[in-house]
């Protein structure tokens, strides 16, 4: 899908990758909604932002991800000013092993609420245009981290999700393509503090510091990227494309044959 003229809306959008995404959004042509619950800290990027690609191409709205209201309010918003919907990036999400309800809330429940409100006005089946969701998976929607298990959870759940609304659209013809990317280390305030994050698991921050020394960090730049190649490749539906320093690749999963009732 080319994205010049296109309508995205990013959550999360006032700091790290969200706010990279909504960067090459518009450096692609497209108009962008920042969502984010802190809009305190979206003031300066989205000051940048209006004076590179000027002020009609982006908006802020204040938006909590865990208020299925809030966001209902933004996407209308976003409507009204951009005149419809054709690419939402759920991408906001915390890690806090300690408030483990609200990081399933936010990164995993999140998800679901924005794709299911986002649907309302995007389905092809009820008068929207279609488009493209992305959702905002990890590495450790993959393969599970040791030391944040909440956290594991929620990103192995935004995986699944993705994968299954995905032959829920090309199933029911709802026009809209589901895609998860899942980065590594990446640079951003989410990766600083770490003990203090994983709460009854800050016993293992020495074990997830040395997988970030191994691991290497990549630039937010780098994850925004790959989130664009799985915006304008219209062959990419339900993939988790991997990011990594080596580069991205696509996850490859398990098939099952229901009929003999093994793996295939
Ligand atoms: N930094 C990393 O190493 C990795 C991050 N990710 C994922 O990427 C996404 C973005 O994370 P980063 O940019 O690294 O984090 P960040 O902490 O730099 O930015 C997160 C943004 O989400 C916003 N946010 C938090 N709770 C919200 C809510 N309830 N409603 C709306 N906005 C909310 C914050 O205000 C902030 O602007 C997250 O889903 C994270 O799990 C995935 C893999 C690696
Ligand atoms: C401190 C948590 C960072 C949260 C940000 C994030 O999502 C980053 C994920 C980066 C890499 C995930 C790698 C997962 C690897 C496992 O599948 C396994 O190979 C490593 C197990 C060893 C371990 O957990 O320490």
């Amino acid at each position: 899908m080319a994205l010049v003229g296109k309508t995205a809306v990013v959550t999360g959008a006032a700091m790290g990758i969200g706010r990279a995404l909504a960067e090459i959004l518009l450096e692609n042509g497209a108009k962008v909604a920042l969502l984010d619950i802190n809009e305190a800290a979206a003031e300066r990027p989205l000051q940048a932002l209006e004076q590179h690609f000027g002020a009609e191409k982006t908006i802020f709205l204040k938006c909590d991800v865990e208020s299925e209201e809030q966001i209902r309010a933004a996407f209308k918003k976003t409507v009204e000013i951009f005149g419809g919907i054709d690419i939402l990036c759920n991408n906001a999400g915390v890690l806090n092993e300690t408030s483990w309800e609200k990081t399933i809330s936010i990164n995993l429940m999140g998800v679901i609420r924005g794709t299911y409100v986002a649907l309302e006005q995007m389905n092809q089946l009820s008068g929207g245009r279609g488009g493209v969701i992305i959702n905002m998976a990890s590495m450790a929607g993959i393969g599970p981290l040791l030391s944040c298990p909440s956290y594991t959870a929620s990103k192995f759940g935004v995986v699944g999700f993705t994968r299954a609304m995905a032959a829920a659209s090309e199933a029911s013809g709802y026009g809209i393509r589901f895609n998860a990317v899942c980065p590594g280390f990446v640079q951003t305030d989410l990766i600083t503090n770490i003990p203090v994050r994983l709460g009854q698991f800050s016993n293992l921050a020495a074990a997830t510091h040395k997988l970030v020394d191994v691991m290497g960090t990549i630039a937010v730049s780098d994850v925004a990227a790959a989130a664009l190649e799985l915006l304008i490749d219209d062959t990419k539906n339900g993939e988790a494309l991997l990011v990594l320093q080596s580069g991205a690749t696509y996850m490859q999963f398990p098939t099952f044959n229901p009929t003999q009732n093994k793996p295939l």
